[in-house]
């Protein structure tokens, strides 16, 4: 199995909860920095739920972060990922510091994903960053796999970490706790706990439901992360971050965290 010990995102500690911000330029991930995420995410809202940014943009923000926050970004959709994978651009894999590659699961119904994401992670061991599934809660709509099948080939994969997103991000369009019953969500997550698997948390997710799935995550106990762009931006998500948001959504989940994610942030990064 690749353990976390085995990217660049440090262990994560039990029962522990972080936030982690989507985020489109490198005065954005200062931004976010500033306002207190644990892990900067780097993505493309315009392009998508999983809008890969240029090479040029993860270059750009790994730069200006260093070493001071775990980096991930979205690759896109794992069905137009190619294999090897080259993650769209080939200095992406090459960016300094970025831990994960997120690949969506759109239009991957009827394909034979398992395979193709078999094949990214046979090779991940070379390729820096970790290709991580996120599974859309609004998987009909996405032509998706449901999350838990997407949660049993990360584990089958050999892979500590998944996401949970929403595909549809226009506006008005349902967020991740109207696709998904709490319950739902806590039989998931407690299946990912028993798995070894960590979950990212996101989709659509406001101030409110930000502090019901930190509340959840803890309760649970395997540590995850909580992910947000709309709620962290001015204008909404095609907006740009705005440092106080990110502030307070960073403070109520540390209100529900007894512990900081990363307690061991600074000996486990960077390798
Ligand atoms: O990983 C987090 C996603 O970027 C969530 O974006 P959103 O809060 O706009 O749905």
């Amino acid at each position: 199995m690749i353990g976390l010990s085995d990217t660049l995102l440090p262990a994560i500690a039990p029962g522990s909860c972080g936030l982690l911000v989507s985020v489109r330029s490198a005065a954005e991930a200062a931004a976010a920095l500033a306002g207190g995420s644990d892990v900067i995410d780097v993505k493309e809202p315009s392009a998508g739920p999983l809008g890969a940014p240029s090479a040029q943009t993860v270059c750009a923000i790994s730069k200006r972060i260093g070493n001071r926050l775990p980096l991930t970004a979205a690759g896109g959709e794992l069905v137009d990922a190619v294999s090897p994978p080259e993650f769209r651009e080939p200095d992406l894999a090459a960016a300094r510091g970025v831990a994960i590659v997120k690949f969506g699961l759109a239009r991957a119904a009827k394909t034979d994903w398992r395979s193709q994401y078999a094949r990214l992670m046979a090779v991940a061991s070379a390729h820096r960053p970790l290709p991580v599934l996120a599974a859309y809660a609004d998987h009909q709509a996405a032509n998706a796999p449901p999350p838990a099948e997407a949660l049993s080939a990360t584990a089958q994969a050999g892979s500590s970490w998944l996401v949970l997103d929403t595909w549809d991000k226009s506006p008005g369009a349902k967020a991740l706790l109207e696709c998904l019953e709490r319950d739902e969500l806590e039989r998931l997550l407690r299946t990912a706990q028993c798995a070894g698997v960590h979950v990212v948390v996101a989709g659509r997710l406001d101030a409110s439901a930000v502090a019901r799935v930190a509340e959840l995550l803890v309760k649970v106990g395997g540590g995850g992360l909580v992910g947000v762009r709309g709620a962290a931006c001015h204008g909404g998500r095609t907006g740009t971050i705005d440092e106080a948001a990110v502030r307070q959504l960073a403070k109520t989940i540390r209100s529900h965290a007894a512990r900081p994610p990363f307690p061991l942030r600074g000996v486990l990064t960077d390798s």
